[in-house]
């Protein structure tokens, strides 16, 4: 599925315009940068794209997902899925229970929705993992496991907020490479906030500068 934002443009409580009005285009299973200074908007407009923003903001412009503009429609229904640099899992269930949470409610039975959480715990190589508690797991676990319960939802974009920030070089690299390679194989669009450049060179798709 493809992301377009078209000449999207967001307003600060104040009336100041965050950044100029910004249109870009990502090709299903791209991963799109987004980079500036720290207080610019990054996250703002990240935001704006997912249906997250504070009442007090206001969006302006259209953000088409595979061609149908979601900007009237709430967070929810919109169904871009959001992954943060803390991974937030619900301390009280295991992984498989934080995972088993954001499944599609289409993939119906207890057994079905068991193989997929299993299938998708072996693809990010945590196989055996399901049972544990969350707060058990490194670093880098926790971020497969984030990305895995923002993919099982099957969103129709990705929106990823400097997700790789809390993570050491070599583990980086290691994510970054899951990650993106899920985000290709899933065939979503995915707009990426990163102040690291090698991120960016990473994901291999446009870079926007903001301010
Ligand atoms: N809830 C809010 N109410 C009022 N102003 C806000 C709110 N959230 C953010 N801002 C302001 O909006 C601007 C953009 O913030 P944003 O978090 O999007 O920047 P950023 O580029 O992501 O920064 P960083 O790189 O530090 O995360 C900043 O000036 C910030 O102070």
């Amino acid at each position: 599925m493809s992301l377009h934002l078209d000449r999207l443009c967001v307003r600060a409580p104040d009336g100041r315009a965050l950044f100029a009005p910004l249109s870009l285009r990502l090709a299903p299973g791209a991963v799109g940068c987004v980079m500036g200074p720290s207080g610019v908007g990054k996250s703002t407009l990240l935001n704006a794209v997912g249906g997250h923003l504070p009442r007090t903001f206001r969006a302006d412009g259209r953000v088409l997902v595979d061609g149908c503009d979601v900007m009237p429609l709430p967070a929810e229904r919109r169904r871009i899925g959001v992954m943060f640099q803390q991974a937030v899992m619900f301390p009280h269930l295991s992984v498989a229970g934080n995972l088993a949470f954001g499944l599609c409610p289409s993939v119906r039975g207890r057994a079905a929705r068991r193989r997929a959480v299993e299938d998708a715990l072996e693809r990010a190589g945590l196989a055996g993992f399901g049972p544990r508690d969350p707060a058990t797991l490194s670093g880098g676990q926790q971020a497969r496991v984030a990305l895995l319960r923002t993919l099982l939802a099957r969103p129709r974009a990705v929106l990823l907020d400097e997700p790789f920030s809390g993570l050491d070089a070599e583990r980086r690299q290691d994510i970054r490479r899951f990650v993106f390679d899920s985000i290709r194989t899933a065939g979503i669009a995915a707009l990426l906030v990163t102040h690291d450049a090698e991120d960016a060179e990473a994901a291999g798709g446009a870079v926007t500068r903001l301010g």
